[in-house]
């Protein structure tokens, strides 16, 4: 029986289930991803949003900013010529087109987003998610709601491209932890379909 593979260096780790999660390096070369990287970093309005926890306001451990076309969510910017290009170039591999996309923007390695599911009901049943990220390599780590000794990890590579997909976001979480190890700074765009 084949054992399953934590933590893979680059890229994704053996036996990642493909009906879940499908990855691919270099959807921007790094030359563009450097540009990307640093243009977004300088011209989006991030956030730091606030999260309650046990009837206590602690500050989100990373900056955010929303971008689309829908009434469902208020508040989201009109979207701008290159996040539009890069929509473009992630609906064909998604096979949906997507209306909003969030921006995370990780400054370091104490940045991150605890385990979650994306699952709230704008985004119907079975989501698919289309994730780009740039800069720093950061792992990308799911487990199974019902068993948590079920877990792999993706090492999301500057420029890459993360399509999730299925019952990810029923049966699984996901998150990018906290490392120890000095982290340079990461944007990545998660593109949705809100219904
Ligand atoms: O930064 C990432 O790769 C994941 C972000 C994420 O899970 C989200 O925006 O919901
Ligand atoms: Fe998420």
């Amino acid at each position: 029986m084949e054992q399953i593979q934590l933590f893979a260096e680059a890229g994704q780790s053996r036996g990642l289930p493909k009906h879940l999660l499908e990855y691919q390096p270099a959807l921007y070369g790094s030359k563009e991803s450097d540009t990307l990287l640093q243009f977004f970093i300088n011209n989006t309005p991030w956030q730091q949003t606030t999260q309650t926890l046990w009837h206590k306001q602690y500050l989100t451990p990373r900056l955010t900013c929303w971008y689309g076309e829908t009434d469902r969510i208020a508040g989201l910017l009109p979207w701008t010529p290159e996040l539009q290009a890069i929509r473009e170039k992630v609906e064909p591999l998604a096979g949906i087109s997507f209306n909003c996309v969030l921006l995370n923007y990780y400054r370091n390695g104490n940045d991150s987003v605890a385990w979650h599911s994306d699952k709230e009901s704008v985004l119907g049943s079975q989501p698919t998610i289309a994730s780009v990220s740039f800069g720093q390599v950061r792992s990308f780590d799911i487990r199974n709601k019902h068993n948590h000794a079920e877990k792999y990890s993706v090492r999301l590579e500057h420029g890459s491209f993360l399509l999730m997909k299925g019952s990810l976001q029923e049966d699984w979480h996901h998150r990018i932890a906290k490392s120890a190890r000095p982290m340079k700074p990461r944007v990545n765009l998660t593109f949705r379909r809100v219904v």
